[in-house]
């Protein structure tokens, strides 16, 4: 076994079921919210979540070291994830009403959901101790839903922090996934993440 202290630095629940569903032995420690104000998506969606799964990483790790919990076994694992439908980034909605537009943007479209992830050992020497950032890409396409339907969805509340306003673990059948992984969408790509860590650990 590796010997390494992983840290998810993510509140995001669904990212913390992929990590645990895989068999992961890991904390938890969230980057403050305030990460992702400020930063925009003029590069285009691919260089906003690269970007800012940097900064979550850089953000925790000062966290850590301020309060004197930063060793060398600590792998810092910090994820962002958008959806794209036509040229427009849609990250998480503010509200109800932006949920809808995003989901009326949505339907019966092919878009994609795009997420940076960065793995980070901030103790190791060298070039071992700069973060690696990847990007991976899913490509799907939502069903025409009717409007019953959207309104049903938006009812229950379960588009609330999900990027594009849709989970695709929400609905199933109404998305269909054209390339790309589901892991990808739902916001962490695990053989991603496997094949970093894996790079980590032969260091
Ligand atoms: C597209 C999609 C996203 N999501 C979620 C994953 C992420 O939690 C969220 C995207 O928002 P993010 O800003 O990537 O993450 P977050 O703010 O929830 O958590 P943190 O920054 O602390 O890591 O959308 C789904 O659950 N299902 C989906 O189908």
């Amino acid at each position: 076994m590796p010997t390494r202290r992983l840290i998810l630095a993510s509140s995001s629940p669904r990212r913390r079921q992929l990590m645990a569903d895989a068999g992961y032995q890991f904390e938890i420690f969230p980057p403050h919210e305030s990460v992702e104000c400020g930063i925009c998506s003029t590069g285009g969606p691919a260089s906003l979540v690269v970007e800012l799964a940097l900064s979550k990483a850089i953000n925790v790790v000062a966290q850590l070291k301020e309060l004197g919990q930063l060793d060398d076994q600590c792998v810092i694992v910090a994820c962002d994830t958008v959806a794209e439908c036509g040229g427009m980034v849609l990250g998480k909605p503010a509200d109800e009403a932006h949920a809808r537009d995003m989901l009326e943007r949505l339907r019966g479209t092919l878009h994609r959901v795009y997420s940076g992830i960065s793995v980070w050992r901030p103790g190791a020497t060298g070039d071992a101790g700069q973060p690696d950032v990847q990007l991976a890409t899913s490509e799907l396409r939502m069903d025409q839903i009717s409007d019953e339907q959207l309104d049903e969805y938006l009812a229950s509340g379960l588009w609330e922090g999900k990027a594009g306003a849709f989970g695709y673990q929400d609905r199933a059948g109404w998305l269909h996934l054209m390339s790309g992984t589901e892991s990808n969408v739902v916001g962490l790509p695990m053989d991603l993440l496997a094949n970093m860590l894996a790079r980590i650990d032969a260091d």
